[in-house]
C-alpha cells in the first residue's frame, strides 16, 4: 500500500496564505486604507523615474500581492501606513517624501521579496501537496476500486453466505431427519433384539413341541391303524348284517294326504308292527259282492304318513355306508303318479325336506373326512339321465337334440356298464352336487312341459360314482350308487297315454323278471330286456345291495293300484340275491 505524503508542519511563517478560508488579497484588501491601496497601486503600477515621475510598471499579479498574508507584511507594513500618513512631512517635501516612499519601497520591496520566497516555498508545498493530492486521489482511486471489490466480494460472500446458510438449513433439517432415523433404527434395532430373543424362545418351544408332534403323530399312526382296522372289522360285521337282513330290501312308505286332498275317501290302513301293514277295502265290504277285501304285507320296515324325510334317511343311510365300503348300490322309489316317490327320493325345498339324493350326498362328504384320516382319498362323480320310452336322455345336457346314448359294457367281464354320450362331473362338494341335481330337475321339468307330463311317465337316475384309494394300505375300490326315482306304475286300463304305459309296464315287468330270476338263481338274468334293466344290470346283481321303497298312497280310488305295488314289492322283497362282493382290490402299482 502506499503511503500518503505528510503535509509539511504548519508553522506561522509557511501556514497557507488562506486564512479563514478566504484569500489574504481580500484580507489585504479590507485592512488597507484607501490612500494605501492607492498608492500601492501607483508603486506597483508605475515605476518612479528618475526625474520623480512615475514609470510604468508591470502589473504585479494581484493574486500574489493579495497573497501576502497581513502578518507578513509585519509592523513595517503599519508603519508605512502610518509613514503615508505622517503628517509631519508637509506636502511640499517632496524630498521627504519621497525619501519615506523610497523607505517604504524598500520595506515593500524586502517584504515582497519575502513573499515571493515564501510563495515558492508554498508553490513547492503546493506542489508537495498537490502531488500528495494526486497520490492520495491514486490511492483513493485503488482504495475506491479495491473498496468496490470488496464490496462486490462481500456481496457475493453475502449471496454465498446466503447460500450457506440455506445448506446449513437443509443441512440441519437433513441431520435432524437423520437423527430421527437413527432413533427410530435404534427403537427398531432394539425391538429386533427382543424378537431375537423371542424368536430364541419360541424356537426352543417349537423344538419342543416338534418332538412332541413327532412322538404324537407316532401315537395318531399306531391308533389310525387300529382305527383302520377296527373300521375294517366294522366294515365286515355292517356287512354281515346286512347279508343277513338280505341284499335286496324293501320298505314301503305311506305318503299322507296334502290340505287339498283332505276331503277324499280313504281306504282302511292299519300298521300291525314296525314291518307289517294291513289294507282293507270298506267299499267292497258293502257291495252286492259282500267279499272282505283285507291283505296283510310284510317289509323291511313301514313309514307311516308322519314319518320324516330324516326318518326315512336313517333307514336308507346303511345302503349309502355300503357304497362308501365299496359295494354296488341301488334304492329305488316304486310306485304309482302321486304316490310320494319323487318327494321321497329328491324330496323338496327346505333342507328338512331333503329327500334320499341330498342327503346321500351330503352323507358321503361328510364320511370323506373320515375316510381322509384314514389315508382314503376319494373321488366322487355325478351323472343324471332319465328313460322315457325306452330312450335315455341326458339331464345335464340342456340341448334338445341330443347324441343318442347306449348302455356299454365297461369290460369283457360284463360286470360294469356305462352310458354313451353322458355327461359325468366330478363333485367336489355336496354343494355341488346339489346345483348338478337342480340342473338336472330343471331339465326333466322343461322336458315335461313340451312333452305332457313326462316327468311322471319317465324313469329318473341320478348316478354317483366313488372312486377311492389308499395309498398307505395299497387298497383301492370303486363303487356305483344308482338313485332311481321310476315312472309312475299304473295300470294300462287306467290312463290313457297307451304308448307311455306299455313302455313303463314292461320296463317295470322286466325289473320284476330280473328280481325273480336273481331269487330263483337262474343262469340267465335278462338284463338287456329293457334300458333300465340293462343299466341297474351291476346294481341288481350279485355284487350289490338293493332299497326299493314303495310308495303308496291311501285314497280309495287308489286301493287297485296300491294293491298291484304292494304284490310287486312284495315279490322283490322275498328275492334275495347272493352274497355280495365288495369291489376292492389290493394294489402294488398306483
Ligand atoms: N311324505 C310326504 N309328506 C308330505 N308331502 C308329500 C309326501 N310325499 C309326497 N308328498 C307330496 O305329494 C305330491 C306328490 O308327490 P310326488 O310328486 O313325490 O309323487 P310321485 O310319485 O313322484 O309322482 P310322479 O309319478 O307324478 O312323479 C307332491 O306335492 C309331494 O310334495
Amino acid at each position: 500500500m502506499s503511503k500518503i505524503p505528510k503535509l509539511p508542519i504548519s508553522t506561522k511563517e509557511n501556514r497557507p496564505t488562506i486564512l479563514n478560508g478566504r484569500p489574504t488579497s481580500r484580507i489585504l484588501a479590507k485592512t488597507l486604507s484607501d490612500t494605501d491601496k492607492k498608492l500601492l497601486i501607483l508603486n506597483h503600477t508605475k515605476p518612479i523615474g528618475r526625474n520623480g515621475v512615475t514609470t510604468t510598471l508591470p502589473a504585479p499579479r494581484v493574486k500574489r500581492a493579495a497573497s501576502v498574508p497581513v502578518a507578513a507584511a509585519g509592523p513595517s507594513a503599519k508603519t508605512s501606513s502610518k509613514t503615508n500618513l505622517n503628517p509631519k512631512i508637509p506636502p511640499y517635501d517632496y524630498k521627504a517624501r519621497f525619501q519615506d516612499l523610497l523607505e517604504k519601497h524598500k520595506v515593500l520591496k524586502s517584504e515582497y521579496s519575502d513573499l515571493k520566497e515564501k510563495h515558492v516555498e508554498t508553490a513547492e508545498d503546493y506542489e508537495k501537496v498537490k502531488e500528495a493530492l494526486q497520490s492520495t486521489n491514486t490511492e483513493k482511486d485503488i482504495i475506491r476500486e479495491k473498496l468496490l471489490n470488496t464490496i462486490k466480494d462481500l456481496k457475493d460472500r453475502t449471496s454465498e453466505l446466503q447460500n450457506l446458510k440455506i445448506d446449513y438449513d437443509i443441512t440441519k433439517h437433513a441431520y435432524e431427519e437423520l437423527q430421527n432415523k437413527i432413533k427410530i433404527l435404534n427403537e427398531v434395532a432394539n425391538n429386533l433384539k427382543q424378537k431375537s430373543l423371542e424368536y430364541d424362545h419360541l424356537d426352543k418351544e417349537y423344538n419342543d413341541l416338534s418332538q412332541r408332534h413327532k412322538s404324537l403323530q407316532e401315537e395318531t399312526d399306531a391308533l389310525q391303524n387300529i382305527l383302520a382296522l377296527m373300521y375294517k372289522d366294522q366294515r365286515i360285521l355292517r356287512n354281515t348284517v346286512q347279508d343277513l337282513k338280505g341284499n335286496i330290501r324293501v320298505y314301503c312308505r305311506i305318503r299322507p294326504p296334502l290340505e287339498t286332498e283332505k276331503s277324499k275317501p280313504l281306504f282302511s290302513l292299519n300298521v300291525l308292527d314296525a314291518c307289517s301293514i294291513e289294507v282293507e277295502k270298506t267299499e267292497l265290504l258293502s257291495s252286492a259282492k259282500k267279499g272282505k277285501s283285507q291283505h296283510s304285507f310284510t317289509f323291511d320296515g313301514i313309514f307311516t304318513p308322519h314319518a320324516t324325510q330324516e326318518d326315512v334317511f336313517t333307514q336308507v343311510s346303511s345302503m349309502i355306508q355300503s357304497a362308501l365300503d365299496g359295494y354296488n348300490v341301488c334304492i329305488f322309489a316304486y310306485g304309482q303318479t302321486g304316490s310320494g316317490k319323487t318327494y321321497t327320493m329328491e324330496g323338496s325345498c327346505g333342507k328338512e325336506n331333503y329327500g334320499i339324493i341330498p342327503r346321500s350326498i351330503d352323507m358321503i362328504f361328510s364320511c370323506m373326512e373320515d375316510l381322509k384320516r384314514m389315508g382314503w382319498e376319494l373321488t366322487v362323480k355325478a351323472n343324471f339321465l332319465e328313460i322315457y320310452n325306452e330312450v335315455i336322455y341326458d339331464l345335464l345336457d340342456s340341448n334338445k337334440e341330443q347324441d343318442s346314448h347306449d348302455i356299454k359294457m365297461v369290460n369283457s367281464k360284463g360286470t360294469d356298464v356305462y352310458v354313451s354320450n353322458l355327461k359325468e362331473e366330478e363333485v367336489a362338494s355336496a354343494h355341488d352336487f346339489i346345483r348338478l341335481l337342480m340342473f338336472a330337475q330343471r331339465n326333466r321339468q322343461t322336458a315335461a312341459t313340451l312333452n305332457n307330463e313326462r316327468s311322471s311317465r319317465s324313469h329318473s337316475v341320478a348316478q354317483i360314482k366313488i372312486a377311492a384309494i389308499n395309498e398307505m394300505r395299497k387298497e383301492k375300490f370303486t363303487s356305483n350308487l344308482n338313485l332311481v326315482d321310476l315312472a309312475g306304475s299304473e295300470s294300462g286300463k287306467t290312463t290313457q297315454r297307451m304308448d307311455e304305459t306299455k313302455h313303463i309296464n314292461r320296463s317295470l315287468s322286466e325289473l320284476s323278471k330280473v328280481i325273480l330270476s336273481l331269487q330263483t338263481h337262474q343262469s340267465h338274468i335278462p338284463y338287456r330286456n329293457s334300458k333300465l334293466t340293462h343299466l341297474l344290470m351291476p346294481s341288481l346283481g350279485g355284487n350289490s345291495k338293493t332299497l326299493m321303497l314303495v310308495n303308496i298312497n291311501q285314497f280309495d280310488e287308489c286301493f287297485g293300484e296300491t294293491l298291484n305295488s304292494l304284490r310287486f314289492a312284495t315279490k322283490v322283497n322275498s328275492c334275495r340275491t347272493t352274497k355280495a362282493k365288495k369291489n376292492l382290490t389290493m394294489v402294488d402299482n398306483f
